[in-house]
């Protein structure tokens, strides 16, 4: 099936749109589509969408579409309200699934940290921004958001002059108290950074020595954090 095949069969009715109003998809993964198109004329702006999925019963795709958009939507409510740094929300669609959402200029932090090879360069020019990455995770978790998929490609700058990374896809996040689930957190964002720099392990402590400055009752999750790993490892080392 070519790529226009499969995006008309997996959007629908969007499609047309998607088309007739030259609309360029950013990403066409399994749940969601991320489209750029405008919102104010002559502004670009995100658009991302559930399509129905066509293989789930459609009572249960339709109570699940609205269920992760609404999440989504709370999410980046919720964190704009205690300052942490990610896109506006401008509209909300959640019967279609859609949210639309500032557009983000700038390249992820994944592209962005990969081009760093020495760990000399780590120290200089990449502690500043892992310290930022810990506060701003700190404020997330201080107020019981978790965000489910804290990888590099998920923090993107609206610039590279500014250099503050700013939090997409809460699609997997939740309002939680759970030790365990900003632990695992943690530990999905410690992995993300090894993944992105091989002999990174001494940047991870700057996210989590900023994470502790700002969050100060962060004791529990951080000793959480530590049984976590040990998991982890045991996992890794079993294979
Ligand atoms: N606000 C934004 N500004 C610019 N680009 C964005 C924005 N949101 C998403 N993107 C781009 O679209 C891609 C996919 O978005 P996102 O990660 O939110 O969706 P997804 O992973 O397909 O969905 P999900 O994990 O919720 O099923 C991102 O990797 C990023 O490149």
């Amino acid at each position: 099936m070519t790529d226009k095949q499969d995006l008309r069969k997996q959007c629908g009715q969007l499609y047309h749109e998607i088309e007739e109003k030259g609309w360029k998809v950013v990403k066409q993964g399994a749940e969601a589509i991320t489209i750029i198109t405008e919102f104010y004329p002559g502004e670009p702006c995100i658009l991302k969408s559930r399509p129905e999925k066509r293989w789930r019963h459609p009572i249960l795709d339709q109570k699940l579409t609205r269920k992760r958009c609404l999440i989504e939507a709370r999410l980046l409510a919720k964190c704009h309200a205690v300052g942490v740094n990610c896109p506006l929300l401008y509209f909300l669609e959640p019967n279609r699934g859609q949210i639309f959402m500032e557009y983000i200029g700038g390249p992820s932090v994944r592209d962005y940290i990969k081009e760093f090879v020495s760990e000399e360069e780590y120290e200089t020019s990449l502690a500043p921004l892992m310290k930022i990455i810990g506060s701003e995770v700190a404020k997330m978790h201080m107020n019981d958001i978790v965000h489910g998929d804290l990888t590099t490609s998920n923090m993107m700058f609206r610039s590279v002059e500014t250099l503050e990374p700013v939090f997409i896809d809460f699609g997997l996040g939740s309002v939680s108290e759970s030790e365990e689930d900003k632990a695992v957190d943690l530990y999905v964002l410690e992995r993300a950074i090894a993944s992105t720099l091989p002999d990174s392990a001494a940047l991870f402590h700057y996210v989590l020595e900023a994470y502790a400055k700002t969050w100060k009752q962060c004791k529990p999750t951080l000793r959480r954090y530590d049984e976590v790993r040990q998991r982890g490892r045991k996992r890794t080392m079993v294979g």
